[in-house]
C-alpha cells in the first residue's frame, strides 16, 4: 500500500455502493460493476459510525483519499460496531487493508478509553497514560511474506505520524487565540469550532502510541531472555513464524517456577486487553502447512476471546479446500473458526454477446475449450486485461523477451514489469541473463526471492518501487511468489507468469499486482500448447477469463497468425519451432560461455524448474509427462543437459517415437515427441573457466586431482557398475525365483482344493448311488469342467500378475513410479 496517493484513473465513481448494514447477517455481498475507473462507494466523511478525528484527518490529508471503495464501506462499519468474525474477499488491490487497518484503530482507541476508565484515569483519546499498558498487545495482524509485513506496518505508521501531527496541531491551536480561521454561517470561525469540539481527553496529550512492532525475518524475534526481544506495542504485525517464535519465547517463561522470571514475562508482554487476530491472505496462511504449523501456535497463545478477521482476493477458496497434514480438515476448520460473517465484493463486467480477444477473435471460439459465452462475475479487477499466449517450450524466453519489447512500444507504451518464475533458482539465472540481451538492454533489472538476504530483499523492493519507469527506461521486477500477494507495487503495467503458478490459488494474486485500484493493467500467461491449454478453461471456471493474444512475431506488424488459431481437438497442432528461438538460445549461450558459473546456474534453475513443475496442484494439466524438456533446454539456453531422471526418460520416449515413425506408426504423440531435438552445445568443459580466480583455481585443482586418479576412478566406476549389474541381477533373479515359487504355491493349493473337492464328489456320488438315480444333478465330470475353466482364468489372472510384478520390479518403471507418484 503506497503513501502516494495520486492516480493515473483520477476518476471517482460511486458504484454498486454498499449499505453500511448486512442485507443478511451471515453474509454480505456487494457488486461493483465494470468501468476503467475504480468503483467508490460513499464518502469517508459520512461512514457511520463517524470516524474518530485523527483517524478520518490522516486518511483525507496523509492517504489523500475522500471516498471509500466497496469493501471499505461494507466492512468498516460492521467491524468497528459489530463483534463478529469475518471472512473478507474482494479482488486484488481494491483497499482490504484499510478496510481492517482503519477498524484495528478505532477499536483500539475504544479499548484505550475503556481501560482507562477501568484503571481509573480518563480516556485520552489513544492517547492515554493509564489506558493500555505499554506491554499490553490488542492487536495481531499476521501475513504470509515478509515484504507485505512490511507494507501493513508502513501504513499504521502513517496513522500514528497522522495521530502526532494532529496532536501537535490541536495544541497548537490551543495556545492560539481564537481570532483566526474562517468565519462560519453562524458567526463562529472554524477554530472556536475546532476548540469547543475538543474535549479535555483529546487536547491534553502526554503520551502517544509507540510504533507497531514489525516481525519479520531479519529481526531478533527469539532470544533466551526476554530483555533481548523486541519491546510489544499495542499493534504486532509479522509472518506467522516470527510471530509464534515471538510470542512463545515471550511468554515461555511465564511458566516457569522462578518468581522473578514470571514477574520479568508478565512485565514482557501481556495479552490481557487482546482482541483481534488478523489474517491477512489468509487462505495463503491456511493452507500451506509450514504456514499452518505457526498459526497453531499463534491460536493456542492469544485469548479465546477474541475477534478473527481472514482477508484475501481467494478467501473462499479454502471454505472447501482440505490440506495435506490437516487429517482431512479445512484451514477453517483446524482453526475452530466456526460462524463466520462473510463479507464478500463480486466484480461484474457487462459483457454483450461473446468477449472478443486483441484480435477481433471471438474469445470462446480461439480458446481450446468452450470458454463461457458471457464471463459476466469474475475475480479479477476489470481494469485488468488478462491474456495468454500459447507457444512451444522452446519458445516461451522469446516470447518473453518480445511481449516486453512490444509492449513498451506502440499504443501501450507500458514501462513497468513484473515477470514471475517458478523458483528462486531460475529468477536467479534469468536475472543474471535477460539483462545482457541487446533486445532488453533498456530495461532496468531487479529480482527478488525468498533465498535473499533479507537487506537485499528490503533495497530491491524499494529500488523498482522507485525506479521512475519509463517507455524508453522500462524496469522489471524478476521474482518468485514471494512477491505475488499482497504487496502493493505502485503503477505495476504488466505481469507476464512465464510459469503458471503451482498453485492455481495464486493465479489472480500475481497478476492482480498490476491494475490496482482501477489502473490499466494488463497480464500475460506463458502456456506451452498441448495439455497446458486446458488452464484456460480451469481459470474460466474459476471466474477468472482469459484472451488471447497472438504469438508475438519478429516484430509487431510480422505478427505470426498462428497465434490467431489453437490445437483445439481433432485440428493438427504445428510442431514447427520459431527458428528465432534457436537463435536467442545460442546468444543465451554465447552469455553463459562467458562464466563457468552461469552454467551451474543454469542446470540449477532448469533442475529446479523441471522439479517444480511436477509439484503443480493442477496436475492433470502441467503434466510432467507431457513436458518438452528439450524444448525447455533450449529456452533456458542451456550447454548441455544436467542428468536428471526425467531427462532419461525423456530421452528414451523420444527415441521410441523415432523408431515409430520410421515404422510409420506414429501417432499425434509421438510427432510431438520427435519435433523436440536436443543437441548438447560442442565444446571442451574442461577449459570452460570461472571467471571467479578462486573457484577457478579449486576448480582446476578439482582436475589435476581428478587427471592424476584417472585410472583410480575409473576403476572405481567401473566396480561401482559392477556392483549395480550384480544387484540388478540378484534383484531379478530373487524377483523370478519368487514368482516362480508363488506360481508353483497357487498351482499346488489348487490341486489341492480339487482333490478335496473330487473325494468329496465321489463320496456324495456314492451315497447317491446308494440312495438312488437321480437325473438333474451335475456328474463329477460336468463340475470338474467348470472348474477347469475357473482354473483356466486364474492362470491369465496369474500371468498378469507375474507380469505385473516383473514390471514394477525393473529398474527403469521403479524410476518412473516414483517420479509419477505425485501426479496421479
Ligand atoms: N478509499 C481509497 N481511495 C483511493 N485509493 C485507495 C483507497 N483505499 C485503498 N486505496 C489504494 O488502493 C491500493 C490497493 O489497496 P490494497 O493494497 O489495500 O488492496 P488489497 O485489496 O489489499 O489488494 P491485494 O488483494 O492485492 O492485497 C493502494 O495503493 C491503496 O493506497
Amino acid at each position: 500500500m503506497p503513501t502516494s496517493t495520486k492516480r493515473k484513473q483520477g476518476a471517482v465513481q460511486a458504484v454498486g455502493a454498499a449499505a453500511a448494514e448486512p442485507s443478511s447477517k451471515k453474509s454480505k455481498t456487494t457488486t461493483t460493476t465494470g468501468g476503467s475507473a475504480p468503483s467508490f462507494a460513499g464518502s469517508w466523511d459520512k461512514l457511520k459510525p463517524i470516524l474518530t478525528p485523527w483517524i478520518l484527518e490522516t486518511i483525507h490529508t496523509t492517504f489523500g483519499f475522500t471516498n471509500l471503495t466497496p469493501v471499505q464501506a461494507s466492512l468498516i462499519p460492521l467491524a468497528i460496531s459489530k463483534n463478529k468474525d469475518f471472512l473478507v474477499e474482494a479482488v486484488t488491490g481494491s483497499g482490504k487493508t484499510l478496510s481492517y487497518v482503519v477498524p484495528i484503530l478505532e477499536r483500539l482507541v475504544a479499548k484505550e478509553a475503556e481501560m482507562a476508565r477501568e484503571r481509573g484515569s480518563a480516556g485520552q483519546g489513544g492517547t492515554g497514560v493509564k489506558g493500555l499498558r505499554r506491554n499490553e498487545v490488542f492487536a495481531l495482524v499476521v501475513v504470509p511474506t515478509r515484504e507485505l509485513a512490511v507494507q501493513v506496518h508502513a501504513v499504521f505508521e502513517l496513522f500514528f505520524q497522522g495521530l502526532r501531527t494532529y496532536v501537535a496541531d490541536q495544541k497548537a491551536m490551543n495556545n492560539t487565540p481564537a481570532t483566526k480561521g474562517t468565519t462560519d454561517d453562524d458567526g463562529t470561525t472554524e477554530t472556536e469550532q475546532q476548540q469547543a469540539a475538543a474535549t479535555p481527553e483529546t487536547i491534553i496529550v502526554e503520551e502517544i502510541y509507540p510504533s507497531p512492532l514489525l516481525l519479520v525475518s531479519g529481526q531478533t524475534t527469539t532470544s533466551k531472555s526476554t530483555t533481548a526481544l523486541p519491546a510489544p506495542s499495542p499493534i504486532i504485525i509479522g509472518t506467522p513464524g516470527r510471530v509464534a517464535s515471538y510470542l512463545s519465547t515471550s511468554l515461555s517463561t511465564s511458566s516457569s517456577s522462578s518468581t522473578s522470571a514470571f514477574a520479568r514475562a508478565r512485565k514482557h508482554l501481556s495479552l490481557t486487553p487482546f482482541s483481534l487476530l488478523i489474517l491477512d491472505e489468509a487462505d495463503s496462511l491456511l493452507s500451506s502447512p509450514d504456514h499452518l504449523r505457526n498459526m497453531l501456535t499463534i491460536w493456542q497463545t492469544v485469548p479465546r476471546q477474541r475477534r478473527n478477521w481472514l482477508f484475501s482476493a481467494t478467501m473462499m477458496d479454502v471454505l472447501s479446500e482440505r490440506t495435506n497434514g490437516l487429517l482431512g480438515q479445512t484451514g477453517l476448520e483446524r482453526a475452530g473458526l466456526k460462524n463466520l460473517t462473510r463479507v464478500v465484493v463480486k466484480v461484474e463486467t457487462k459483457v454483450k454477446g461473446r468477449e472478443q480477444d486483441q484480435n477481433g477473435n471471438d474469445a470462446a471460439a480461439t480458446t481450446a475449450a468452450a470458454v463461457p459465452a458471457e464471463v459476466k462475475q469474475r475475480r479479477t479487477p476489470v481494469s485488468l486485461q488478462n491474456t495468454y499466449i500459447l507457444c512451444h517450450a522452446a519458445e516461451k524466453t522469446l516470447q518473453l523477451v518480445r511481449a516486453m519489447g512490444t509492449e513498451t512500444t506502440g499504443e501501450n507504451g507500458y514501462s513497468k514489469f513484473i515477470v514471475y518464475f517458478s523458483t528462486c533458482a531460475a529468477v536467479d539465472y534469468f536475472y543474471r541473463i535477460l539483462r545482457r540481451l541487446p533486445e532488453l538492454s533498456h530495461f532496468h533489472f531487479s529480482s527478488l526471492h525468498g533465498h535473499l538476504p533479507p537487506p537485499i530483499r528490503t533495497s530491491t523492493l524499494s529500488t523498482f518501487t522507485t525506479h521512475s519507469s519509463t517507455p524508453l527506461r522500462p524496469s522489471v521486477l524478476l521474482c518468485t511468489d514471494v512477491a505475488a500477494r499482497g504487496l502493493d507495487l505502485p503503477d505495476v503495467d504488466v505481469v507476464v507468469q512465464y510459469d503458471a503458478p503451482m498453485d492455481p490459488k495464486v493465479f489472480s494474486h500475481r497478476a492482480g499486482r498490476a491494475a490496482r485500484m482501477g489502473r490499466q493493467g494488463k497480464g500475460i500467461v506463458l502456456l506451452t500448447k498441448g495439455s497446458e491449454e486446458g488452464y484456460i478453461e480451469f481459470l474460466a471456471l474459476r471466474k477468472i477469463p482469459l484472451r488471447k493474444q497472438a504469438y508475438i512475431g519478429p516484430t509487431e506488424d510480422q505478427a505470426e497468425n498462428d497465434g490467431g488459431e489453437s490445437s483445439t481437438a481433432g485440428e493438427k497442432a504445428s510442431y514447427a519451432v520459431d527458428p528465432a528461438a534457436d537463435a536467442l538460445q545460442l546468444a543465451i549461450q554465447n552469455i553463459v560461455l562467458e562464466d563457468r558459473d552461469l552454467a551451474d546456474k543454469a542446470a540449477k534453475a532448469f533442475v529446479s524448474a523441471v522439479r517444480a513443475y511436477s509439484k503443480h496442484e493442477a496436475s492433470y494439466i502441467f503434466r510432467l509427462r507431457d513436458l518438452d524438456v528439450f524444448g525447455m533446454g533450449k529456452s533456458f539456453g542451456l550447454l548441455r543437459l544436467p542428468r536428471m531422471p526425467e531427462i532419461r526418460d525423456w530421452k528414451e520416449r523420444v527415441a521410441k517415437a523415432r523408431e515409430r515413425q520410421e515404422k510409420g506408426k506414429a501417432g499425434e504423440d509421438d510427432e510431438r515427441l520427435v519435433s523436440s531435438s536436443w543437441q548438447d552445445r560442442d565444446m571442451n568443459w574442461d577449459e570452460f573457466a570461472y571467471v571467479s580466480k578462486t573457484r577457478e583455481a579449486q576448480r582446476l585443482a578439482e582436475l589435476k586431482e581428478a587427471e592424476s586418479k584417472k585410472d583410480e576412478i575409473a576403476a572405481e566406476r567401473e566396480q561401482a557398475a559392477k556392483v549395480r549389474r550384480e544387484m540388478a541381477e540378484k534383484r531379478v533373479a530373487w524377483s523370478v525365483k519368487k514368482d516362480r515359487k508363488d506360481r508353483k504355491d497357487v498351482r499346488r493349493e489348487k490341486k489341492d482344493r480339487k482333490k478335496d473337492w473330487e473325494a468329496k464328489e465321489a463320496k456324495r456320488s456314492e451315497a447317491e448311488a446308494a440312495a438312488g438315480p437321480t437325473s438333474d444333478k451335475p456328474t463329477a465330470q460336468g463340475s470338474a469342467a467348470v472348474t477347469s475353466d475357473g482354473d483356466g482364468d486364474d492362470d491369465m489372472d496369474e500371468y498378469r500378475d507375474v507380469k505385473k510384478s516383473k514390471k514394477e520390479h525393473s529398474g527403469g518403471n521403479m524410476i518412473q513410479s516414483d517420479m509419477f507418484d505425485d501426479l496421479s
